[in-house]
């Protein structure tokens, strides 16, 4: 592991503002190839700023550095990523929904979301969730080139409506598509994106409201929201709606567009590693044999586990978290000053050649003898931030996994070319192509193009 104290570090210079902007454009390809060019620890220099605010953005991609970042929240407060907007606006009191909160009030609210998703409480809903997963995936399309991802996202925002949100889904999924417009928003240059997003945000304030009031009154302790809304607030007193709002923005969110884009990526690795696919089906299949992917089937299959956990790792589903300096501090050797936002690649890390051989292939089989602590396997976080949703997210992926692998034979469809969109969450854009086959069907195979190509070495050529 590094030492913390003497972790070496490049002044890096963002030379033009074109740099800058290549940052905010395509923040994976920039990262890696500052990581390339200067290491895990790179301090860039914004260019001739005349702001009264910090010159530096670091980007840390060092296990040992994010630990010391993770660990101190006393230094290092959590931020949002979403452009600005004027103050007491809707768009920033959502925008900045649960990363706003600290101390007391943090650790209430994060409480009373990490009791309706609990270890236990989640193993609970596992028949529910199996059950809705195969009956939403025997509808899919078979046998035709059809874009996976708004079956996939329907899937996952189901079985977060179902079975974390009370079920109301004539509420909720209004809601679910306003929120969309939010993680559009959240990582743009100025453009179409941000502008909707501020026209969304008086409306998506409404509803979250409205359903709200719907809420009160009836404490059901199996949906966040009901929690959330008939609970006191930290201090005893009936909770904000303004600070119900940010939370239920993020945590909704949250619930479902990581884990639809875990899926998507893990189905991608797997069109591209047949050998991989048939082994995992069998497995599957065996443990299974004909009835519903429910975790007491499932949970311990090692290939499955060594498959999520591979195909997160190198799709992490968020693979970049920020933090701001409260005070004046060295990290690493470097002098920060305070109120530096330092940029935190999960991405990089996840593929630190010390943790990982051959970090740029797919191997689920390496995780039969690996057990990284969180700030080595940043996928969750780490530290007191770290995802109260780690046991729902990781049962949701694997049971649609098996859902889908027990009915079908996946592949990439003909001339697919697949590209990636990052904002918080990083996304197979503008389209996830595959084509659904029978199981008994002749095996064809169709090797990824496109710019998501470049994100993992695979055996067919480039
Ligand atoms: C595959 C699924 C998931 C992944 C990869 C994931 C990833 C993450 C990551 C990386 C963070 C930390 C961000 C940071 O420190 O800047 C986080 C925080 C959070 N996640 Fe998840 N998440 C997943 C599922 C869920 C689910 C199902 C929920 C529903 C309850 C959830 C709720 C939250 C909340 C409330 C936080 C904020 C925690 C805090 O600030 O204290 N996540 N998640």
């Amino acid at each position: 592991m590094n030492n913390v104290a003497t972790i070496p570090f490049r002044f890096g210079r963002l030379r033009s503002l074109s740099a800058f902007a290549g940052i905010l454009a395509d923040p994976l390809a920039a990262t890696r190839r500052l990581h390339g060019e200067n290491g895990p620890y790179v301090i860039l220099q914004y260019p001739h700023s005349r702001s009264a605010e910090p010159q530096l953005l670091p980007l840390v991609a060092d296990s040992g550095l994010y630990r010391t970042i993770a660990s101190n929240a006393e230094v290092w407060r959590a931020v949002n990523v979403s452009m600005r907007s004027f103050k007491n606006t809707a768009a920033s009191r959502l925008a900045t929904g649960f990363t706003r909160l600290r101390g007391p009030q943090h650790a209430h609210y994060r409480r009373l979301v990490a009791l309706t998703v609990s270890k236990p409480a989640v193993s609970s809903m596992s028949p529910k969730m199996a059950a809705l997963a195969m009956s939403r995936v025997a509808s899919w399309p078979r046998n035709l080139a059809v874009d996976l991802m708004p079956a996939i996202s329907a899937l996952m925002q189901d079985q977060a409506i179902g079975l974390l949100f009370g079920g109301d889904r004539e509420r909720a999924l209004p809601v679910a598509a306003m929120i969309g417009d939010c993680v559009a928003a959240a990582w743009p240059l100025p453009g179409r994106a941000y502008i909707k997003w501020l026209r969304t945000a008086p409306r998506l304030e409404r509803a979250i409201n409205e359903w709200a009031e719907h809420k009160r009154g009836e404490l059901n302790p199996k949906d966040i929201f009901s929690v959330l809304v008939n609970n006191m607030d930290e201090n005893g007193n009936p909770p904000d709606k303004r600070i119900i709002g940010g939370i239920l923005n993020f945590t909704f969110g949250a619930a479902y567009d990581t884990a639809q884009n875990a899926l998507a990526w893990t189905l991608l690795l797997l069109t591209q590693h047949p050998e991989i696919a048939a082994r995992l089906t069998d497995e599957i299949d065996g443990a299974l044999a004909g009835s519903l992917p429910t975790m007491d089937k499932i949970d311990s299959l090692p290939l499955l586990e060594g498959v999520v956990r591979e195909g997160m790792r190198l799709f992490p589903p968020v693979p970049l978290q920020f933090r701001r300096s409260l005070v004046d501090t060295r990290l690493g050797g470097a002098q920060i000053p305070a109120g530096t936002r330092v940029m935190i690649s999960a991405w990089l890390i996840n593929r630190t050649p010390e943790l990982y051989s051959e970090p740029e292939r797919f191997m689920p089989e390496r995780w039969q003898a690996l057990d990284p602590a969180p700030f080595q396997y940043p996928v969750f976080g780490a530290g007191v931030r770290m995802c109260p949703g780690v046991a729902f997210g990781n049962q949701m992926t694997k049971i649609a996994l098996a859902a889908i692998l027990s009915s079908y034979r996946i592949e990439l469809a003909p001339q697919a070319a697949i590209g990636y969109r990052t904002t918080i969450t990083l996304t197979p854009h503008p389209a996830l192509p595959i084509v659904l086959r029978e199981k008994s069907a002749p095996r064809s195979f169709t090797p990824l193009s496109g710019p998501a190509r470049h994100l993992v070495q695979l055996e067919t050529p480039a």
